[in-house]
């Protein structure tokens, strides 16, 4: 039931989920999405690629870029060291809706701050919006036409500094070719490739970590 899948989602994490438990969040929403309908969450096997960068990069300001139904935010924000936060920016008012009930069911509201509207709007204006100096960590998960300007846009408004991570998703399925040859070939990033597929299928795709040299 639900009329959108994102409601359907909303309707199992409530049905099955722990209430405050992020982990059966992740786990019910991944079972629901191989099982019952596919969606574009991250997944369970690039979630443990994501999962582990963060806790390399244990992030005190990160950013992610498409949000959906929370998935990866939640994922996200249960490794987040306290005082850390995390924002998240979502352009499709249904699935802010629906994500804000994820993440407040997942109990990691405290860690989460989500931002609704296009990142060519928002991206110039955090530093000030957020009292930010800049980012640790960006989790790249939105139109994959736009990780590449947003990318120039986030350096060009000074929220990127010697050591930031970039961490993109679906470098290969959908794909992003001119990110991939941007963050490869320029001196100012140091570029790897986790492969992996496409989120619940034996399809290929990958997470491409990039690290900003300044
Ligand atoms: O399209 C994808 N995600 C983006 C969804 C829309 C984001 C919109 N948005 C959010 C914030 C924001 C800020 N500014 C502007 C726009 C913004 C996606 C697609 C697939 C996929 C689909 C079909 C298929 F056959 C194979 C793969 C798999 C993924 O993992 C994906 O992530
Ligand atoms: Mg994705």
């Amino acid at each position: 039931y639900g009329s959108t899948r994102p409601e359907r989602i909303l309707a199992e994490v409530k049905r099955k989920a722990t209430r405050g438990d992020a982990r059966s969040v992740v786990d019910t929403i991944d079972q629901y999405c191989r099982h019952q309908e596919w969606a574009m969450n991250v997944g369970d096997e690039k979630g443990t690629i994501l999962d582990s960068i963060v806790c390399e990069v244990k992030p005190r300001a990160m950013l992610e870029l498409g949000t959906y139904c929370g998935y990866s935010a939640v994922r996200i924000a249960s490794l987040l060291p306290p005082n850390s936060r995390l924002i998240t920016m979502e352009f499709n008012p249904v699935f802010a809706a629906i994500a804000r009930q994820v993440i407040a069911w997942a109990g990691v509201e405290d860690k989460v701050v989500l931002i609704e509207g296009p990142s060519g709007d928002w991206i110039p204006k955090m530093k000030k919006e957020f009292g930010l100096t800049s980012f640790d960590l960006v989790f790249l998960d939105h139109w994959k036409d736009c990780y590449l300007p947003d990318t120039k846009l986030m350096e060009e408004c000074g929220l990127l500094r010697t050591g930031s991570i970039l961490v993109a998703d679906n470098v290969i399925c959908p794909g992003a070719p001119d990110y991939l040859e941007y963050v490869r070939g320029s001196p100012r990033y140091e570029s790897k490739y986790f492969r992996s597929h496409l989120e619940y299928t034996r399809v290929e795709d990958g997470i491409e970590k990039s690290v900003f040299l300044g």
